[in-house]
């Protein structure tokens, strides 16, 4: 039998206003893939992950995720993803712990499993002592963590991730990428978009490089870089999108400062 995708997209456009932001993206990712969706300041990264989660509905094209369209079966969709997005409002009066009990409730789960995951989650990102502190004291990577477990606590099948690591420090880093193998070896789909390369490069199973709102690569970083022939993500995707100018621009910022 042929794989069925766990993510479907055909021709999917998306204009905000006059400007076309997505121009025709066709990508199709399978069960236990871990996707590295990476481009250039305003590529439409971002744009395509709302799409995907049901928050833009006025898009062209088919977008489909675990077999329901999203147009049609937004809640459906809905129930069995979990989102990490690039920037949330986290209701900072909340502490973690009643943050994560409303979430726990849009997904219809019990209160007592909610609190036990929670506590233990929190403790994991070294935050248990904070479960019932108001987050607006909280520092950037604290909010992150949160952030992060918010879209992680109901297990979804299927998980996308905007910028996950940023604002969190180095061991906090190392923890992610751990626990993102090891949900992958446990068959979830993750559709990871970030700046940062080399974790990009580590953890991705497949990487899709998008440019102005057109995919243009789709492979395995080992297909990329022959392709490339470079040796780092970074240079790919430097030599890709057209930007080799950066030690001019620097020197040129260093002039303008004069
Ligand atoms: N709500 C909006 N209204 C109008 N334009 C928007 C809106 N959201 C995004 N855009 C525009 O769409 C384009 C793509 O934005 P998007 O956030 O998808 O980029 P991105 O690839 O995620 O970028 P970044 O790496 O900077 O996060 C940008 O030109 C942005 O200005």
């Amino acid at each position: 039998m042929e794989k069925q995708p766990v993510v479907s997209l055909r021709g999917l456009k998306k204009s905000y206003g006059r400007d076309l932001i997505l121009k025709g993206i066709d990508l199709d990712v399978y069960a236990g893939e871990i996707i590295g969706y990476i481009g250039p300041n305003g590529a439409g990264k971002s744009t395509t992950l709302k799409i995907l989660i049901g928050m833009l509905p006025d898009f062209v094209g088919e977008a489909k995720v675990l077999g329901y369209d999203i147009r049609e079966d937004a809640l459906e969709v809905k129930k069995r993803i979990g989102y990490v997005p690039e920037n949330a409002m986290l209701y900072e009066v909340l502490t973690p712990m009643e943050y994560l009990l409303f979430i726990g409730r849009l997904h219809k789960m019990e209160d007592e499993l909610t609190e036990r995951r929670a506590l233990e989650l929190l403790e994991i990102f070294g935050l248990k002592t904070h479960a019932d502190v108001r987050m607006n004291t909280f520092s950037k990577g604290m909010r992150q963590k949160v952030l992060l477990i918010s879209g992680l606590i109901h297990n979804p099948d299927v998980i996308f991730l905007d910028e996950p690591l940023s604002g969190l420090d180095a061991n906090a880093v190392i923890l992610v990428k751990e626990v993102l193998a090891k949900l992958k070896a446990a068959g979830k789909t993750i559709f990871y978009s970030s700046h940062i390369m080399d974790v990009v490069e580590k953890i991705s199973d497949r990487i899709v490089i998008i440019n102005q709102g057109t995919i243009i690569a789709n492979g395995t970083f080992e297909e990329l870089k022959a392709q490339a022939q470079s040796g780092s993500l970074e240079l790919i995707f430097q030599g890709l999108t057209g930007d080799n100018e950066n030690s001019h621009r620097a020197e040129d910022f260093l002039q303008a400062l004069k």
